[in-house]
């Protein structure tokens, strides 16, 4: 059993793609959870995990992970050729993993109503992506690196994939980080968040921690000042009301009126996100 308490670390990474810059990056993933990357399209998530795995070299800074032989990964396009049916894609990661675990391959594909002898071409998009993830998750590996796992799922599709990421979870020490633009997938099943913006991760923490640290707001628009104000963040103005995200320890600049709320992940991923409103 690993002890050390992240599974990656990063210290001061630094990629850059054309105009674009990720970092400096201090990543720490926790062992033993489920971590899940949010951030705007272009804002550097598949950079980050591209050049975790080495895929793309990074430009400066230190990288901890696992070997990669203990790394199961998942990206967009499938590392399979269509013409196989999944029991040749199953022998050929049998051959290059260590620890391959054949049964509970079997196992996986029962669950998800996966035939050996199916074609990989044949499969619908969530068939696709969940023998992909039985692939990543054959050898029981350290570390699952998901890349929008869940994106283009029906909600039905969606769950049978988080199930079987639940499964994976139930191994001690087993650690999962993906990334998402589906927020509710971040509610009640990762334990970890990082958001990412510009390359920069703004933050990085638990989800209970980051729903205890923000606040729904909503209220009339006479209840804005020039000094409340600025402390909403994504701040949306309809014709009488408004409502954004604050800091939970700013509730107190704001009057009796405004309605103030436990927010969802979704919600302050949403306004952090979106830019301020023009004055009127
Ligand atoms: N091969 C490349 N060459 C040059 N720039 C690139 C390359 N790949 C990505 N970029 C740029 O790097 C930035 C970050 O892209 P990245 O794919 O990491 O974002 P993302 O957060 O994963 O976005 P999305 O949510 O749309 O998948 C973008 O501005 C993109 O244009």
């Amino acid at each position: 059993m690993n002890t050390t308490e992240h599974v990656v670390e990063t210290v001061g990474l630094v990629k850059r793609r054309g105009d674009f810059t990720l970092g400096p990056l201090d990543l720490r993933v926790p062992r033993g959870f489920v971590t899940g990357m949010v951030g705007a399209n272009g804002s550097g998530k598949t950079t980050t995990l591209r050049t975790l795995l080495g895929l793309v070299r990074a430009d400066a800074g230190r990288i901890a992970m696992p070997p990669i032989g203990e790394v199961g990964v998942v990206f967009d396009q499938p590392f399979v050729l269509p013409y196989w049916r999944v029991r040749d894609a199953a022998a050929v990661y049998a051959a290059s993993r260590p620890g391959w675990d054949q049964d509970w391959f079997d196992r996986l594909c029962r669950r998800l109503r996966l035939g050996a002898d199916e074609r990989v071409n044949k499969l619908s998009r969530g068939q696709g992506n969940k023998l992909m993830i039985a692939l990543a998750m054959g050898n029981h590996p350290d570390l699952l690196i998901l890349d929008e796992p869940t994106s283009g799922l029906d909600p039905a599709a969606r769950a049978d994939l988080v199930d079987l990421l639940r499964e994976h979870m139930r191994r001690q020490d087993a650690s999962l980080l993906f990334s998402t633009h589906i927020t509710s997938d971040l509610e009640h099943f990762a334990d970890y968040l990082v958001f990412v913006d510009g390359g920069q991760v703004v933050y990085s923490g638990a989800v209970d921690e980051l729903v205890e640290e923000f606040a729904h707001i909503q209220g009339a628009l006479t209840d804005l000042t020039a000094e409340n104000t600025p402390l909403i963040r994504g701040l949306r103005r309809g014709q009488h009301n408004f409502d954004g995200i604050i800091r939970t320890a700013d509730t107190a600049g704001f009057g009796p009126g405004v309605q103030i709320e436990t927010p969802t992940i979704e919600r302050i991923v949403v306004h952090h996100m979106r830019p301020r409103d023009e004055e009127p």
